[in-house]
């Protein structure tokens, strides 16, 4: 039946007891109904499906009837009340909707199987049905869920309400929208793209009645393509970017087009390389090029290293990569990838090389050297490491490195190790033992260090072991001698305080090393340098004499050796024996210098008594001769008397008055010494009595004579023999009355004091010739002392000369400690002429020539050991009171070589005399 076609309507009458009255003929076919027969059927067994005994009022509704042949047949069924004489009676309508039925359970079918989504909606886009496809693909349970929640095509299902609009708008211009591509929410928000296709259904008056629409779940499709295009996008951007060169050939290996990397690595712009062809760029002079087409039209693929060329004909080694893919149906084409791996090929030698170095140390390499896994697993050694372990290299490789470990060593070493691979640091150094493989054990310094890779991760451990057993060894040897040292250095350091001597020890600047207690009680030295911020340097504390020795220790690095000083700084009269020693440093060098101060006070003041046995008041001599003069000088000490000493210069005149004078009750006033010799006649009067201003040419100012400067001391008149007749009135004078006046002054001034004059020159001669005055000789000579020459008491000789000696020698600060006896028996046979004072200056001269130690032979004066040297008897060169001659004081400045001491010796009168007479004469 075509759909057009008007449907059969039978009708069929029913009593209210639902037994059938009537029956149209058309019911009557449908129903195989037969109401020939006496008895009509019921309703009910009509064969129709149940509850047609009461469809609802009004209202139609589908029933079936299974016909005996087993066909279906379909039919709406409607039912109407209808009184008829008063009975109640049913009118049901029959329309037999078979075909209908069957079609719109095909159309169903469709609805329901089919898996696009299909919608019909009225036209206002209110959902009528939607099929489970539908419904599934936005994610609902069913299509009942999905009209529930949306019930027509609002806004809220499409992710651009735009695209809605654009729909309706469509449908009402043209009836019908294809391929509209939207979004859809889905249930749970996530969308969907959907290809919608719609219509409107119209019926036969025109009106709209509805829009069915299919919707097709292209997702899949849209994703592929936003991948599709993604992929793309990324492509270009690789290849664009790629530091690679990237060329696209054409079937023919035409380059079609090239990459920006392409015309850095051959310095081609992409048309230039258009032009050049793959052939102007990849060399084929190895056939390289042949090959690698070849194999990329064999197998759609081709990778290995050519030779590339530069715009300037220059070759680069490349790796290339190509591949082949289908173009559009036509020949392939073909992508070459190309890297210019020059660098890479250079890095590579220089790797090559520097493994080989690597491999050359390590294995040639004096020092222990491995390679550990991380587990602590030889995985290479090298041949020293082999020599300190005993193993051979096969033994050793797969063998944990605790093996070799000393036990008591293990749990040190893994503690290191594991803080090593925890990073805690990159290398660590520490001494441990091996034990080696033949069970001795050696000690090794050991550094190790964890080898990363790139990404930091540790790859294995590098440990460079060194055998230092003989330096823990020695370092042990070393421990034990410095415990022993530290014993012998608290041994000294206890001797060092307990000593009775000073010790100052200096370094080679003389700065201050060390120094003990006693220093302070030996010398005020101490204090300084033992006090808080005492001075460091020795010279800069105290600059007596007594620190000489260690100037000169320091400066010969020898020894001094028993050199006596007597104290001038801060306790005088102390007199101390000085050593100095070099000190050496561990290497023997010279570092310093130890100066030990012996306090021998109380032995020297010993010695003096004794010495004073051999002499008086500074004056030594224990001779007959000598004795007497000293008895004299003791009874002058009782009287204040005059004084006239005689005797040859040199004898000690001068020495014997400061004696008298010292000795005498006048000690603590003024000795006032007057040479005699020394002034003219006119300058010694003024000298001895002071001048008034104006007295004569050159008197600018008042002048204190020195008669007035000696008051109540005393004065020493020496070569009184020289004074001219006129000032021995004067003097005369003041012996007698104590008297005097200043020249040009007529003023008399009291002169309280003791005169004591001495000469060399035999005065009763000169009173015989009328040059001295007689009464002035016995005023002078109330006591006189006569001083015998040193040749009359040879006895002397040995006393005087070590007195100076001593002196000397502490003076210049030398260790010189004897005469040897050849010297003692030179000084014994020597007549002296110029008497001790010749002796003195011999000692002198010893002193300076002798460095130390003993005076020799070599050290006098030449005159002493030489005889033709001898100077002439002094007698006969004593100068009168008019002076030596200009030839006396010439010949002997000759025989002395110009030398004014040794001339004066030989003259036999003092350095002085000499000059005053040289300038007398006007010898320059
Ligand atoms: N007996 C002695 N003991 C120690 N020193 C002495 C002795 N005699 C002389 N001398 C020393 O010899 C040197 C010369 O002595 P001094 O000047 O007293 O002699 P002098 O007789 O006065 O000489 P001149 O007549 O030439 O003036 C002085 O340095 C002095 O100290």
């Amino acid at each position: 039946m075509s759909p057009d076609a008007p449907l059969a309507v039978g009708v069929v009458l029913v009593g209210d007891d639902g037994v059938v009255a009537e029956a149209d003929a058309e019911a009557r076919r449908m129903l195989d109904l037969d109401l020939s027969g006496v008895v009509f059927p019921r309703w009910r067994d009509l064969g129709l499906t149940d509850s047609v005994q009461h469809p609802p009022a009004g209202r139609g509704m589908l029933v079936r009837r299974d016909d005996p042949d087993g066909s279906v047949r379909w039919y709406l069924l409607s039912k109407r009340p209808l009184r008829l004489a008063g009975e109640p009676l049913y009118v049901f309508s029959l329309a037999d909707v078979s075909s209908i039925k069957n079609d719109l359970d095909r159309f169903k079918g469709f609805f329901t199987n089919a898996v696009e989504g299909i919608f019909q909606s009225s036209p206002e886009g209110r959902f009528l049905a939607v099929n489970p496809a539908l419904a599934a693909i936005l994610g609902y349970d069913s299509p009942e869920d999905m009209i529930g929640a949306l019930t027509d095509l609002r806004s809220e299902l499409y992710v651009d309400p735009a695209d809605r609009d654009k729909l309706l708008d469509r449908l009402s211009r043209d009836g019908v929208v294809t391929g509209l591509e939207t979004r859809f929410y889905r249930k749970d928000r996530t969308i969907k793209w959907i290809s919608q296709a719609a219509r409107v259904v119209r019926d036969e008056r025109n009106e709209v009645r509805y829009i069915e629409g299919l919707n097709i779940d292209i997702t899949a499709r849209k994703q592929a393509e936003e991948a599709y295009n993604d992929i793309l996008e990324r492509y270009r951007s690789i290849v664009t970017g790629s530091i690679d060169g990237v060329i696209l050939c054409g079937a023919g290996g035409e380059v079609l087009t090239a990459n920006p990397e392409t015309e850095r690595i051959f310095g081609l712009s992409e048309s230039d390389l258009a032009l050049a062809g793959l052939a102007g760029v990849i060399s084929d002079a190895d056939g390289g090029l042949g090959r690698a087409l070849a194999t990329l039209s064999a197998t759609g693929r081709f990778r290995g290293e050519l030779t590339g060329i530069k715009a300037g004909g220059e070759t680069i080694p490349l790796e290339v990569s190509a591949s082949g893919f289908p173009h559009k149906g036509g020949p392939d084409h073909s992508v070459w990838i190309v890297r210019d791996v020059a660098d890479r090929k250079k890095a590579e030698s220089v790797l090559r090389e520097s493994e080989e170095k690597f491999r050359r140390t390590f294995d040639q390499s004096p020092i222990g050297a491995s390679i550990l896994s991380l587990d602590y697993r030889f995985l290479r050694v090298n041949d020293a490491l082999c020599r300190i372990t005993g193993y051979a290299a096969d033994e050793l490789v797969g063998m944990s490195m605790l093996h070799v470990t000393h036990p008591d060593d293990v749990a040190e070493t893994v503690a290191w190790a594991e803080r090593l691979l925890a990073g805690e640091f990159d290398r660590y150094e520490i001494d441990k033992r091996y034990v080696r493989q033949d069970g001795g054990t050696v000690w090794v310094h050991l550094s190790v260090r964890l080898i990363r890779d790139v990404a930091g991760r540790g790859l294995y451990l590098m440990p460079m072991v060194q055998d230092v057993t003989e330096r823990v060894r020695a370092e042990q040897e070393m421990r034990e001698l410095l415990a022993e040292k530290e014993g012998l250095r608290l041994n000294l350091e206890a001797i060092f305080r307990a000593i009775p001597d000073a010790i100052v020890v200096v370094d080679t600047k003389m700065r201050v090393v060390k120094t003990n207690r006693a220093l302070t009680d030996v010398c005020f030295v101490g204090d300084i340098l033992t006090g808080p911020g005492g001075q460091q340097v020795v010279s800069g504390a105290c600059r007596r004499g007594c620190f000489s020795a260690l100037r000169e220790t320091l400066a010969t690095q020898r020894p001094v050796i028993e050199y006596r000083v007597e104290c001038k700084g801060q306790n005088p009269g102390r007199v101390v024996v000085i050593n100095s020693m070099p000190l050496s440093g561990e290497s023997g060098q010279f570092v310093g210098a130890v100066l030990i101060i012996r306090d021998i006070t109380r032995l020297a003041d010993l010695e003096k008594r004794l010495t004073d046995l051999h002499g008086h008041r500074g004056i030594i001599g224990k001779s007959k001769l000598m004795r007497d003069v000293y008895t004299v000088l003791d009874q002058l000490g009782e009287v204040d008397t005059t004084v006239l000493i005689t005797g040859e210069s040199g004898t000690g005149k001068e020495l014997v008055a400061e004696a008298i004078h010292y000795g005498g009750v006048r000690a603590k006033k003024p000795l006032v010494k007057v040479n005699c010799s020394a002034l003219s006649d006119e300058l010694l009067g003024s000298e001895l009595f002071g001048h008034v201003r104006g007295a004569f040419t050159g008197a600018i100012r008042d002048k204190v004579g020195r008669f007035e400067a000696a008051q109540g001391g005393t004065i020493f008149l020496d070569e009184i023999g020289d004074v001219s007749p006129r000032l021995q009135l004067g003097l005369l004078r003041v012996l007698e009355s104590k008297e005097f006046e200043r020249v040009g002054e007529a003023k008399t001034r009291k002169a309280d004091v003791r005169v004591i004059a001495a000469t060399n020159v035999d005065l009763p001669a000169r009173i015989r010739a009328g040059l001295f005055r007689a009464d002035l000789y016995y005023r002078l000579k109330v006591v006189e002392v006569r001083l015998p020459p040193l040749r009359d008491r040879a006895e002397d000789i040995p006393l005087l000369s070590e007195h100076f000696m001593r002196q000397f020698a502490a003076n210049f600060g030398k260790a010189i400690t004897r005469l040897s006896e050849e010297v003692m028996g030179i000084l014994m046979d020597y007549p002296w002429p110029g008497n001790v004072r010749e002796l003195k200056y011999a000692m002198e001269h010893g002193c300076v020539l002798c460095p130390g130690g003993e005076i020799r032979a070599g050290h006098l004066p030449r005159e002493l050991s030489v005889p033709s040297c001898l100077p002439p008897p002094a007698e006969a060169l004593r100068p009168s009171r008019g002076g030596l001659s200009r030839e006396t004081i010439l010949s002997a400045l000759r025989e002395a070589r110009d030398n004014r001491s040794l001339a004066a010796r030989r003259l036999g009168i003092d350095r002085k005399t000499l000059y005053r007479n040289m300038a007398r004469l006007g010898i320059a």
